[in-house]
C-alpha cells in the first residue's frame, strides 16, 4: 500500500542546508493502523508532508498503491492527492460558511461528482462518524471534536487508499481524544481504512497495531504493539 524507502530530506535556505530526515525505510500495508511517534522536531511533519505529495524529496522514493509519487509532475500529483489520499489535520481545517455535509461533499465537488451521489455519500459518512443529526449546522456551532469527526468524514469522502492524520487528537481535552481514536480504530476495523497517524504522544501510539518512532530525523523503532486496531 504504501513503501518509504531510503528517504532523506534536507531544507535549503539562503545557502545552508540542513538535513532533516536520513534514509527512511518502512511498508504499511493495505488496512494497518500505525503511529509515526517522535518528539518535537524530530521529523515528523517533514515526513508526513512527503509521503502526502506536498513536498518532493531531496533522495529516495515513495509508492502509494504501486505509484511512485515522487516522480509525478504537479498535474498528476494534485490528482493523484486528490482521489488517492486522505488528510486529517490538527485544526481541522474545515470551512466555515459551508455546513456541515457540504464541508464533507467538498472533496467530490473537485471531481466533478453529481449533486445526488455526492450528498447520500456525505450524508453516509456523517452517519459513521456519529453525526447523523448534524448535517446542516455549520462547523462553529459543533464542538471541537465533532469538528475533527467531520474532518474524518471529508478525508474518507473519496474513499481514498490511505489516510494521513497529522496530530488528530492535539486540539482536544483527554476524554475527546480518546474518543476520536475510538472512531479511527472503528473505521480502521469496519470499513478497512489504512490510516498513519502522527502524534507526539505515546498514549495515542500504543492504541495502535505498530508504531514507526522517529529521532533526529531517523526511524529508531519499527515495532508491533498489542494494539486495539486491527
Ligand atoms: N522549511 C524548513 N526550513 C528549514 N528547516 C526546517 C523547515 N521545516 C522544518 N525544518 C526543520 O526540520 C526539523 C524537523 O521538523 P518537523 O516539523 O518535521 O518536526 P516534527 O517532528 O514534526 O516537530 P513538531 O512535533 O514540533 O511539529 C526541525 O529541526 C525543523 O527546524
Amino acid at each position: 500500500m504504501l513503501a518509504v524507502e531510503q528517504l532523506s530530506h534536507s531544507f535549503t535556505n539562503g545557502g545552508e542546508t540542513t538535513p532533516v530526515l536520513h534514509h527512511i525505510d518502512f511498508k504499511v500495508d493495505k488496512g494497518e493502523m500505525v503511529a509515526l511517534l517522535g518528539s518535537s522536531g524530530s521529523g515528523k511533519s517533514t515526513l508526513l508532508n512527503l509521503m502526502a505529495g506536498l513536498m518532493k524529496p531531496t533522495s529516495g522514493r515513495i509508492v502509494i498503491g504501486g505509484c511512485g509519487i515522487e516522480t509525478m509532475n504537479e498535474n498528476r500529483l494534485a490528482e493523484f492527492r486528490r482521489s488517492q489520499i486522505g488528510f486529517i489535520f490538527q485544526s481541522y481545517e474545515l470551512i466555515p460558511h459551508l455546513t456541515v455535509r457540504e464541508n464533507v461533499e467538498l472533496p467530490l465537488v473537485f471531481q466533478g461528482m453529481k449533486a445526488k451521489l455526492r450528498r447520500e455519500k456525505a450524508t453516509s459518512l456523517l452517519d459513521k462518524v456519529g453525526l447523523g443529526g448534524k448535517t446542516e449546522m455549520f462547523p462553529s456551532q459543533l464542538s471541537g471534536g465533532q469538528q475533527q469527526r467531520v474532518s474524518i468524514a471529508r478525508s474518507l469522502v473519496t474513499e481514498p487508499a490511505i489516510v494521513f492524520a497529522d496530530e488528530p487528537t492535539g486540539n482536544l481535552d483527554t476524554k475527546t481524544e480518546k474518543e476520536i481514536i475510538d472512531l479511527l480504530i472503528e473505521l480502521n476495523r469496519t470499513l478497512r481504512i489504512t490510516f498513519v497517524i502522527v502524534t507526539h504522544e505515546l498514549e495515542v501510539a500504543k492504541r495502535t497495531q505498530r508504531v514507526i518512532q522517529l529521532r533526529d530525523g531517523r526511524l529508531v523503532e519499527d515495532a508491533a504493539w498489542a494494539g486495539e486496531a486491527q
